[in-house]
């Protein structure tokens, strides 16, 4: 299994471009794909999926040219898109029968494997009440029961755990991590707790460019040794902002606990273990 996302550009309109000169090269496992609010996610995810096309560069899955067959990418792909709807008068069962006939899975075995899959996602004592009745969490799963329904080696979640309560945002990470196996997992988020315990490999991403992509050892290293903790008052956090990477203020007494990533530390500062959140932030402050 190998994604090849090469030089991939996606042009809206005459200077608005989704993604611009985008490369990657993606293998089996799970990656955290990261990035704020319009980093272009989305974008990508969709031309991977075959919802849309380039307007320039290849996008290829084991050297097919997915633009021009998109087929072979979608008989082996799972896509749940960010604004994922589902059938509120249908129930769990007749929706994922209704998506089988969309994705042309059929044949004797598709009852069990609904059944397989709405037992495997605790869905099925809600399985014959409308999916209109469910709570958030319970719609994803159905979301996700749609995805592999027929087996995908490509599975892609966009922004999965928007609209989850902490729970089900947990319950969701411990899924995923049962799924990868031998496919390719690709999971956006912009949350970077969504994804630094699952994620094998993760990619950053801003204004439509790749920042970073390794594992998280690899990526957490650019800013090995920069990350410190301090102690200042209220009113210099203003300035302190202007020549530091704030990560995160917490209050102590009257004062604030500053973590922050800078070359050189200030005076009684601590250094800290740096980790996948601080190089994110470090990342899209920068860039
Ligand atoms: N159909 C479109 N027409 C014009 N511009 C678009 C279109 N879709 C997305 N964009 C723009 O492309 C950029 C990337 O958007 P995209 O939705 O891919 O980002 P994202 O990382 O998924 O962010 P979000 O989490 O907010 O969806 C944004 O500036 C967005 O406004």
């Amino acid at each position: 299994m190998k994604l090849d996302i090469q030089n991939v550009s996606k042009r809206y309109n005459r200077n608005k471009y989704g993604l611009k000169d985008f490369f990657i090269t993606i293998e089996k496992g799970i990656l955290g794909l990261l990035g704020p609010n319009g980093a272009g996610k989305s974008t990508l995810l969709k031309m991977i999926a075959t919802v849309s096309k380039p307007t320039d560069g290849i996008i290829s899955l084991n050297k097919n040219n997915i633009a021009k067959d998109p087929n072979y990418m979608r008989k082996q792909l799972g896509f749940l898109p960010q604004d994922f709807g589902v059938y509120p008068n249908l129930n769990a069962y007749e929706f994922l029968e209704y998506m089988a006939a969309m994705k042309g899975v059929g044949g004797n075995n598709l009852k069990p494997r609904i059944t397989q899959l709405l037992e495997g996602l605790n869905l099925i004592d809600a399985a014959k009440k409308p999916i209109g009745s469910y709570s958030g969490g319970m719609k994803q799963r159905v979301g996700i029961a749609q995805v592999l329904l027929n087996s995908p080696k490509i599975i892609i979640f966009d922004e999965p755990t928007v609209g989850l309560d902490p729970e089900e945002r947990v319950r969701f990470r411990n899924l995923i991590s049962d799924l990868a196996n031998d496919s390719i997992v690709i999971l956006s988020s912009h949350i970077v707790s969504d994804i630094d315990t699952i994620a094998d490999k993760v990619a950053i991403m801003k204004n439509g460019e790749l920042l970073s992509h390794g594992n998280q050892e690899e990526i957490i290293l650019q800013i090995k040794d920069k990350v410190f903790e301090t102690i200042i008052s209220k009113e210099q956090l203003t300035s302190f902002k202007t020549s530091k990477i704030v990560v995160s203020t917490s209050r102590k007494k009257s004062q604030l606990l500053v973590r922050y990533i800078a070359d050189k530390p200030v005076e009684n500062s601590n250094k800290k273990e740096a980790n996948l959140e601080d190089a994110y932030l470090y990342l899209t402050k920068i860039n």
